[in-house]
């Protein structure tokens, strides 16, 4: 079974309000899908669809080839998940909330919250009530949780909410690790780009509702635009020159002078020539590729200077 993930044509309407349309898509064993929209972009309802918790409007998902419904049972031996607010019993210990899921996930063997609590570094906390967990230690658990009966399917909604910078490497890393040794297809979505194009091996771009574009995370930054940004001390005949000799320069937010001709960007040393021949030496001269949020911008096509 080559795609273990798959949603054909998934469409959902709220009294005519269009909250998911047509969307397809797929992930593999050992994939990381990141799935990243802006708030309200559809994605909890995707995952929700994709998980029988809510019935699509149009459209199908399979999980490990299966057509999901609610009464299959069997699908959801295979797949951990983990939607909006990791949920645990408050009054519980980290441990007592393992074994209480545990036990409804009909696993006999008690070892497996030893070995979960360990692998999410949660052991410190074990006799710690979950009501009094940090956000991210909340977070661990319900990763936890997701991951107690060992699941060749991982569905996450926002798991990095809450961490610190730490604690998000260590999710990383540890979610990486699962992918590449164990095989498991993990669904992740986020509002996070810059994070997502770190661990994911595809990242899907939805917009209202719709799959507006995706990428294999190695050909991400073959589709950042470059471009060359210069300073001098006489920023206007500065302009002014490097307009007639057809660079098309303009000034940014920042005063910078900024060239996205291609000639400019592969030959930057000519450009500084040029310059210092109209004696216009250059104070700054970088050829800078745009950050992920302005390519995410870009896009959805919006404009603005940082995502969220
Ligand atoms: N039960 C519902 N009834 C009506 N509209 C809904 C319902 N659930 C979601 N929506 C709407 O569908 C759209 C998509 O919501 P969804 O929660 O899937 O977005 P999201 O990308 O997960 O956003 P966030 O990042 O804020 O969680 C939103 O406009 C939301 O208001």
């Amino acid at each position: 079974m080559d795609n273990l993930i798959q949603t054909e044509g998934l469409t959902k309407r709220y009294n005519g309000f269009q909250a998911v349309r047509d969307l397809s898509l797929c992930v593999k064993k050992g994939e990381i899908y990141g799935f990243i929209g802006l708030n309200g972009s559809g994605k909890t309802t995707t995952i929700r669809m994709l998980l029988g918790m809510v019935k699509p409007t149009a459209g199908t998902c399979f999980i490990s080839g299966e057509k999901v419904n609610l009464k299959n049972y069997a699908i959801w031996e295979k797949v951990g998940y983990m939607v909006e607010t990791p949920y645990a019993y408050p009054e519980l210990t980290v441990k007592e909330n393992l074994h209480a899921f545990r036990r409804l996930r009909l696993i006999a063997d008690p070892k497996v919250v030893d070995e979960v609590m360990d692998r999410l570094k949660l052991t410190p906390y074990a006799d710690k009530k979950a009501k009094n967990l940090s956000l991210g230690n909340a977070q661990r658990l319900g990763i936890a949780k997701a991951l107690l009966h060992k699941p060749e399917i991982l569905i996450l909604d926002e798991p990095v909410n809450g961490l610190d910078p730490a604690g998000i490497v260590e999710i990383r890393e540890f979610l990486q690790e699962l992918a590449c040794n164990e095989g498991v297809a993990i669904f992740i979505s986020s509002h996070l780009l810059t994070e997502i194009a770190k661990i994911a091996t595809k990242v899907g771009i939805i917009h209202e509702g719709r799959l507006v574009q995706e990428v294999d995370a190695i050909k991400l930054h073959h589709l950042l635009n470059q471009r060359l940004v210069l300073d001098m001390r006489e920023k206007k005949a500065g302009l002014e020159a490097l307009a007639s000799a057809g660079f098309a320069p303009f000034l940014n937010k920042a005063g910078f002078i900024e060239i996205y001709c291609k000639e400019a960007i592969h030959h930057p040393d000519d450009v500084a020539r040029f310059l210092v021949y109209q004696g216009l030496a250059p104070t700054k001269l970088a050829v800078e590729e745009e950050d992920l949020e302005s390519y995410f911008l870009r896009v959805i096509g919006q404009k603005g200077d940082r995502l969220l």
